[in-house]
């Protein structure tokens, strides 16, 4: 076994210990984001998305991990947590030659068929992500949860140069594997199509563009070439990194706008939540239109699998998935739409490899990791805000307001300390949510609730019954 396949079984285990000494809550908020960055026998590195967590980490968990790591390894490892970068966090190809990409984009080819042979010339010019033929309008399926983002999306990508811009930006955000890098395609594929010239680019692809240009001195060139583009489309925008790209970025997006030009972006969460984005980038992005794509429903998830079986019987005319078999997967397999491709593959794989044909028994073997367990309620932050002001009987504008009395500072405090562990809102967010507040005023109470619930048995009880009815 390899040490990077040892240290991903040694922090399975490790991750088990501390859930069950730590509870679930505090183990999701501060533990899930871990990676493994570097494992040898007695050194590891592991990495986590912000230098938030890091120090956090750092400061309240660090001997714990190190004291587990160790037990589980057998022997005695050091442990050092880093900050990932655009770099470190996902594998990308190198950038292109900088000369290469700071040249000014070509004249506009002849519209082309979104088939994957050609891409734009603004596209190879600039050095684009890749686009996968794929991933267009016709193959993503409507849903309540979508309705609103596809719609925006398609009017934008089938606008023309003369048509009035309406949303710019559109800002599309949804959680992990719900659509938006295919619904961005999408976009890039039927307005190229159309004759535009389009750029679209993973926001690692932008840093690591603008960077390198600087370096090289073409700086100028490229944000040229950049700001001759009708349509700018940017996936990730959570990991857009440095403070000159973001600057960088914000030019272009004036630029662009000012010119009449569209923008699409692409996040993780909405744009008051980039934490690590510069504040004029988040205010400009809210100042055009925002749609969110949510979860995926089970009728949009069976009509998803439904697709993707007319296309698999397309390829392989003796496969079929009975309406039973897809119902199942549809009815079991919730996280998001990467899953759902995983299962129908497997599906697929078992079925071809073995010949078996595919029913319900064979499903259930083949996809049983992919199952989840009910998923958790989504608690807001409102809901938080009115339980435990009902608790402490107090009103909801008391939490909210300035005031500093004991009666109403606790039950304030109590709020934050939930609104951290029980949704996935970061502490600028929570501290703008609680009336305005700074995030150190938001991290102050996070630490003060979680170190009294520890020494305060009635306090704990108390934290509990409240987190038990947000629950509910
Ligand atoms: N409405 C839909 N119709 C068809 N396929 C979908 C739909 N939504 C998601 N998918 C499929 O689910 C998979 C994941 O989607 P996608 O990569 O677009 O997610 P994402 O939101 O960009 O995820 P990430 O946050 O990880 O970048 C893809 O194969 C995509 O085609």
């Amino acid at each position: 076994m390899s040490d990077s396949m040892r240290a991903g079984a040694i922090w399975e285990r490790v991750g088990r210990r501390l859930r069950a000494e730590l509870g679930e809550d505090v183990f999701s908020s501060w533990f899930k984001s871990i990676e493994i960055d570097l494992a040898e026998t007695d050194a590891v590195r592991l990495s986590v998305p912000t230098r938030f967590l890091k120090s956090w980490i750092d400061h309240h968990y660090k001997d714990r991990i190190i004291a587990r790591w160790s037990e589980e390894a057998g022997q005695p490892v050091a442990i050092d947590i880093m900050v990932r970068t655009a770099a470190g966090a996902r594998a990308v190809s190198r950038p292109r030659p900088v000369e290469e990409a700071a040249r000014p984009a070509a004249p506009v080819p002849a519209p082309q068929r979104h088939d994957g042979t050609h891409l734009s010339a603004v596209q190879n010019t600039l050095g684009g992500s890749p686009l996968d033929p794929r991933l267009t309008f016709e193959t993503f399926v409507q849903g309540r949860s979508n309705t609103l983002a596809r719609a925006a999306a398609l009017q934008v990508a089938q606008s023309r140069p003369t048509d009035a811009v309406l949303f710019n930006p559109l800002y599309i955000h949804a959680g992990v594997g719900l659509g938006k890098t295919h619904l961005l395609q999408a976009v890039a594929g039927t307005a190229q199509a159309g004759g535009r010239r389009v750029l679209y680019l993973t926001a690692e692809k932008f840093t690591f563009g603008f960077v390198a240009a600087l370096k090289n001195q073409t700086a100028i060139a490229f944000k040229e070439a950049l700001r001759n583009i009708d349509l700018l489309i940017i996936d990730d925008l959570q990991f857009l990194q440095g403070k000159q790209t973001q600057a960088e970025f914000c030019h272009t997006l004036n630029a662009l706008i000012d010119a009449g030009r569209q923008i699409v972006v692409a996040g993780d969460r909405p744009p008051s939540d980039l934490e690590n984005l510069d504040e004029r980038v988040r205010s400009r992005l809210a100042g055009g239109l925002t749609v969110e794509i949510g979860a995926l429903d089970e009728n949009l998830r069976f009509d998803i699998l439904k697709q993707k079986l007319a296309h698999a019987r397309a390829q392989h005319p003796g496969f079929d998935v009975p309406p039973t078999v897809m119902s199942y997967v549809a009815k079991n397999v919730t996280q998001n739409g990467r899953d759902l491709d995983g299962a129908f593959n497997r599906l697929i794989a078992t079925n071809r490899l073995t010949n078996q044909p595919v029913t319900i028994e064979m499903a259930e073997r083949s996809i049983r990791d992919l199952v989840r367990i009910a998923e958790p309620k989504r608690v807001k932050i409102e809901d938080i805000q009115k339980i435990v002001a009902q608790h402490y009987n107090v009103s909801r504008s008391d939490i909210l307001s300035s005031r500093r009395t004991a009666t109403v500072v606790r039950p304030r405090q109590i709020a934050m300390y939930l609104a951290k562990t029980m949704t996935l809102r970061s502490l600028p967010e929570i501290g703008r949510r609680f009336g305005g507040r700074d995030h150190t005023t938001v991290l102050h109470a996070v630490r003060k609730i979680e170190g009294l619930v520890g020494q305060d048995p009635a306090l704990s009880e108390e934290v509990e019954a409240l987190k038990r009815r947000l629950n509910d």
